[in-house]
Order: structure tokens, then sequence, then C-alpha cells
């Protein structure tokens, strides 16, 4: 990165070089300005070319993912967003060591639908918000209470003890962050505080003289950098940043934004400190960019995913039709309308947990009865393609022979 900190220039030059470069900066056109105490001084970043550049990536990636995730059938989709909420929140708990199994959290979201019952509670209302966020039915907070909301939700049922907040809305004593080992950060000193630079995080995010991927980034510093609550900042950060990306981008553009700040969780820490060192006098252009960095690499990796995703679908229909003319195959006088319903099922096969998937579903996919949809998957089975995983609700999975029929065995 060429961006030179002032921390950089002091050792290099010297003081007075530091200050005339910390005033240039502050002054200039591209710089912006928030009102938020960094230590002694305010926050401010520089739109510099390489933020331009970022912006500029995420936004030919966001329109080729865009475009990818419109081509997809409903049903796909549905599958795709399941498999990509349930990585999503496994990510966001594992950066901050809260277990959670994947099985679990499929559970939960299922309940949430309404196509499984679970007794689970545990991060059902965290389900529930991210599935809201993909179906993008979401506002974003206004106020303190609203921020106080979205902490309850995303955290429901896992604070406990001296972890609940004990301030009107936030918490009143001290919090300090670690990176396992050495104390990075001390959090705001008192609630007023803690609020003023919320406040500002309101005012910052509906600013539109501040492009709006600066805005999200600069939000998800203010929160973390405030620490509102004892526990769960991490998660509730990390959401509120989907929530920006989902309404400055599209409701699917998050969706892999926390397993890639998994994978740069050092990073991630990193850029947060840099912009709290005092010797880098508030200068938060850093921060701006590292974090732009991790939302274009998360974003590339959802438009490689999702052209994974259409060669293997294809790949499936491919096999289908030519399974459908080869005179002796295991498709063979299939009972009419099977077919299609192997389809569904391959499909299901390629996302998420199990790769399972119910006759509900199946049924709404095709836009058939479950009537229509339940004697042709008898037959499927009979035929050793499909297998029944579990009796309530009615769920199918290809067996081996199945995945080997639909060319799905030797997945790239
Ligand atoms: N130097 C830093 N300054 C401000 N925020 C930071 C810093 N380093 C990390 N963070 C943020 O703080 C989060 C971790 O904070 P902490 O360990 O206090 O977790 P928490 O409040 O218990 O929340 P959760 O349980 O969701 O992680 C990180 O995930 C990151 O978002």
């Amino acid at each position: 990165m060429s961006y030179r900190t002032l921390k950089s220039i002091f050792h290099q030059k010297s003081l007075s070089a530091a200050d005339a470069e910390e005033a240039v900066r502050r002054s200039s056109p591209a710089a912006v300005h928030w009102d938020f105490q960094i230590g002694e001084v305010t926050m401010f970043c520089l739109l510099t070319p390489d933020t331009v550049v970022l912006i500029e990536r995420i936004m030919v990636l966001e329109n080729r993912a865009r475009g990818l995730w419109d081509s997809l059938s409903g049903a796909v989709r549905s599958h795709y967003l399941r498999s990509m909420i349930i990585e999503e929140i496994h990510a966001t708990n594992e950066i901050e060591s809260v277990y959670s199994t994947r099985q679990e959290i499929a559970e939960v979201l299922d309940a949430v639908k309404g196509v499984a019952p679970s007794e689970r509670h545990r991060f059902r209302e965290m389900a529930r918000l991210y599935q809201a966020l993909g179906d993008g039915e979401v506002a974003a907070p206004e106020s303190l209470d609203d921020i106080r909301t979205v902490y309850d939700e995303v955290t429901d049922g896992e604070i406990t003890g001296a972890d609940v907040p004990d301030g009107v809305r936030f918490r009143t004593g001290t919090v300090r962050i670690t990176d396992g080992q050495k104390i990075v950060h001390e959090g705001a000193p008192s609630e007023e505080r803690i609020e003023a630079g919320l406040e500002e995080m309101l005012r910052q995010s509906a600013d539109e003289t501040i492009p709006s991927l600066v805005r999200a980034v600069a939000a998800h510093f203010i929160f973390e950098s405030t620490h509102p609550f004892y526990d769960g900042n991490g998660r509730t950060g990390r959401y509120l940043l989907a929530l920006d990306l989902s309404r400055s981008l599209s409701p699917v553009a998050w969706l892999s934004l926390s397993a890639t700040i998994a994978d740069n969780k050092s990073r991630y820490y990193k850029a947060f400190q840099n912009a709290e060192l005092s010797l880098n006098r508030g200068d938060a252009t850093i921060f701006v960019t590292e974090m732009l960095g991790i939302i274009a690499e998360a974003e590339g990796r959802l438009c490689s995913d999702l052209e994974l995703r259409h060669r293997q679908i294809s790949r499936v229909f491919a096999r289908m039709t030519i399974l459908e003319e080869e005179a002796e195959s295991p498709l063979t006088r299939v009972v009419k309308g099977a077919l299609e319903i192997l389809g569904i099922i391959g499909q299901a096969s390629l996302f998420g947990v199990g790769g399972e998937v119910e006759l509900d579903v199946i049924a709404r996919s095709i836009g058939r009865t479950k009537q229509y949809v339940r004697p042709r998957t008898v037959d499927l089975v009979d035929r050793g393609l499909v297998e029944e995983t579990s009796g309530k609700p009615l769920r199918f999975r290809l067996t081996e022979q199945g995945r080997e029929l639909l060319g799905l065995s030797d997945e790239e």
C-alpha cells in the first residue's frame, strides 16, 4: 500500500514534517471528516486513488454477482441463501470464538422460515435477521433505541449476568478489547460518550456527501471503537455492516463478508489499531482502505462461488437431457414428472448442509402439490437415486448413485 501513515512520516522525517502533512491532509478537498474522537483528535480519512479504485472494483463485482444471482431460479436462490446465511452466522460467531455448529444454525433457520419445527432457541433471532437481510426486508437503524433493538436480536439469549447492559441502553462500566494476548483498545469511557459516538454514526450514515461504502466502513469503525456493550459488539457491528452493504449494494452483497473477515482476522484487527494509534492523529484512511479491500475480496468470492454453482447446475441439466434420450438408463420409464423432481433434488445437493430438500420446497419449486410430488419421490427412491433423510418434515437427498448419475460425484 502506497499511502504513508503520519506515524511513518514522523519516524522517517520529523515531528514538524508530520504536523505539516496532517495539516495538508485535514484541509484537503479529498478529506472526509467525522465529529468523532479517536483519542484526543477527530477522525478523518482521505479519498485516495486506492479508495476510488476499490469502490469501483466492488461495484463491478457487485454487478457481476447481481447478474449471476438474477439468473438463478427461485428454488436455487432460496437454497443458496440458506447455505450462505449458515456460513455467515457460523463465521461471525467463529471470529469471537462463540461455538456454533452449521447443523444447529440450519435447524433454527428452517424453523424461522416455518419449514420445520425446532426446539432450539440459540441464534434464532440472528437467523431471522440475516434471513430478512437476504430477503431485502430490513430497515437501517435510525435511533439509539433501534441500535439497542438490533443488539438484543443479534445476541438474543447469549448475554448473561454481568454482561447484560447496565445503562439506559448501553454499558456504564469500562470494556477492553484484546487480540487474544494484549489489550488493544478501550471502549468509550461513559454511556454519554457512547451515545455521542453512535449519534455521529447515525448522522453520517445518512450523509449523502460521503460515498455510501465509505459511510458503511466508517460506521463499523465508530461502532467498534465505541464498543457500546460488554459483549457482542463484534457480532452486532458486523451485522450492521452487512445491513449497510445490503442497502448500498444489493440484498446479497454481504453473503461472504464474515467468512472473508474470519480469513483476514489479523488484517481486520490491525486496521483498527492503525486508525487508533495516537501517532496517526485520527487518520482512518488505512482502515477505510483495508475494509474496502476486504469487502472487494468478499464480493470476488461471492462471484466465483456463484459462477461455480452456475457451471454445476448447467452440468446437472445437460446430464439430464442426455439421460432422457438414452434408450437404457436408470431413468428409463421413470414416472412422468419424476425427472424434474430429480433435478430439484440435484440442485439442492449443491447447496447447504447435507444437500437435503423438503417435500414442501420441491412442490413449491415446480408449482405442484405435495400429493403430486410424493409418488414421484417414491419412484426415485425405488430406483436407488434418492433417499429419504427424515420423515417429519419429509426430506430427500441424492444417493451416491444419484450423484454419479447427475455428474456430481466429481465436483470441482
Ligand atoms: N483495536 C480495535 N478497536 C476497536 N474495535 C476493535 C479493535 N480490534 C477489534 N475490534 C472489534 O471488536 C471485536 C471484538 O471485540 P470483543 O472481543 O470485545 O468482542 P465482544 O464485544 O465480546 O463481541 P463479540 O462477542 O460479538 O465478539 C472485533 O470483532 C472487531 O469488530
